[in-house]
């Protein structure tokens, strides 16, 4: 199968973070996510990045740093995913695509309600980021 490369954006505000809800009918819909998306053919993963944030939350990355890099294969997917931690941004993140969004404290996030490929991410926040 395909590897499906994805860019995945922790924006990052103190101890809390900035989530938005999947849609129902999107793959692993209904679970919440970091913003990101398909790194497309032509661009970089920091490309990606800035595109997916812009479009889906409405904020300009600033600055950057790579969290990790996790392979997980859903069975009907493969996904790359392709983490960064977003320190600055212009702008302040919201629904740009109609869905729910909320901060939330990094302590606080249940992996449970994510993706299981996030349960790598809440852990390295968990340990780097938690008050
Ligand atoms: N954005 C994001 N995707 C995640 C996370 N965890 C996780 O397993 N994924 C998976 C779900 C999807 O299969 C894939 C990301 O695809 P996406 O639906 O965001 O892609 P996209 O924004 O380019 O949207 P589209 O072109 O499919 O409409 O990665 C996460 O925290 N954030
Ligand atoms: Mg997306």
């Amino acid at each position: 199968m395909k590897v499906v490369h994805v860019a995945v954006g922790v924006v990052r505000r103190g101890t809390q973070v900035f989530i938005s809800l999947r849609a129902d009918n999107a793959h692993q819909g209904g679970k919440w996510e970091f913003p990101g998306g398909k790194v497309e053919d032509n661009e970089t993963v920091l490309d990606a990045l800035r595109r997916e944030l812009q479009e889906e939350i409405g904020i300009l990355v600033q600055s950057s740093e790579p969290l990790l890099i996790i392979e997980h294969d859903y069975g009907d997917k493969l996904v790359k995913l392709d983490v960064h931690a977003v320190s600055a941004f212009n702008g302040e993140p919201e629904g740009k695509e109609n869905q729910q969004t909320r901060w939330v404290e990094v302590s606080a996030l249940e992996a449970g309600e994510f993706p299981a490929a996030n349960v790598a991410i809440i852990d390295a926040l968990q340990q780097k980021y938690s008050k």
